[in-house]
């Protein structure tokens, strides 16, 4: 059953949209590596959803509802993932570690397929995903199972679960980037070692800034 903890429920609508920069691809892409780099930079908040479901205590109710999925490589259901992502903001918000004007979020993880992008429009506004893409899926076969000792990851453990992963990557989670028009969709290859990746990110995200703070001049001397 797939009811909403009361916890969880009556959220008020978000009073600001977050700028947000997705990080986008299959499980074994190294989303969350790059995005735990990108962190670091003042101006950048990391979330990624699969640390904030992990970080919930498995004893509880939420927490063992989640795991029933996480641990078989099934997706969290929409509307509890979308709930559990606000109320994480707000904690953010309260604790002043998420100001409007002063961050952007970069997500990992979120959203996930295309009903996440709809429900998450009003919360934020995506201005650039980094399409983190593997041509071949047996080197991120190969880094989730490096991952599962590494981390000791359920999800990670067993050859079954991974494929299904993979698949629901392939079936639901990569038609999210058609609710984006294609120029802010910016394809990385992340068969490249970590740095070369991140090189690419960090070139493109300079170029973004660049050409926002032209467009913000333009329209500041409009005025
Ligand atoms: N946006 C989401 N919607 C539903 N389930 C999610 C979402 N993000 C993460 N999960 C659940 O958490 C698991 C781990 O996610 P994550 O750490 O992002 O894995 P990976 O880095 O391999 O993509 C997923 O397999 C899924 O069960």
């Amino acid at each position: 059953m797939n009811t909403l903890p009361d916890s969880l429920a009556g959220l008020d609508e978000p009073a600001t949209r977050y700028h947000a920069y997705l990080l986008f691809g299959m499980p074994g892409s190294g989303k969350g590596t790059q995005g735990a780099v990108l962190g670091q930079l003042p101006s950048l908040r990391h979330i990624s959803m699969g640390d904030i479901f992990r970080k919930i205590p498995k004893y509880g109710r939420i927490g063992r509802e989640i795991e029933q999925y996480t641990s078989q490589g099934r997706m969290v259901p929409d509307e509890l993932t979308v709930r559990i992502f606000r109320q994480h903001l707000h904690i953010l918000e309260l604790q002043e570690l998420l100001i409007a004007d002063q961050h952007t979020l970069i997500l990992d993880g979120l959203p996930r397929c295309y009903a996440q992008a709809e429900m998450l429009s009003s919360v934020i506004e995506v201005v650039q995903i980094f399409h983190l893409g593997i041509k071949d899926t047996k080197v991120a076969m190969e880094r989730m199972k490096a991952r599962a000792l590494r981390e000791n990851r359920l999800d990670d453990m067993n050859e079954e679960v991974i494929r299904r992963r993979l698949n629901t990557y392939y079936e639901d989670t990569y038609k999210t980037l058609s609710f984006y028009p294609p120029e802010i969709v910016y394809d990385v290859d992340a068969g490249q070692c970590m740095i070369d990746v991140l090189r690419d990110i960090v070139n493109r995200l300079a170029e973004v800034k660049t050409r926002s703070l032209a467009v913000h001049r333009l329209e500041v001397s409009r005025i």
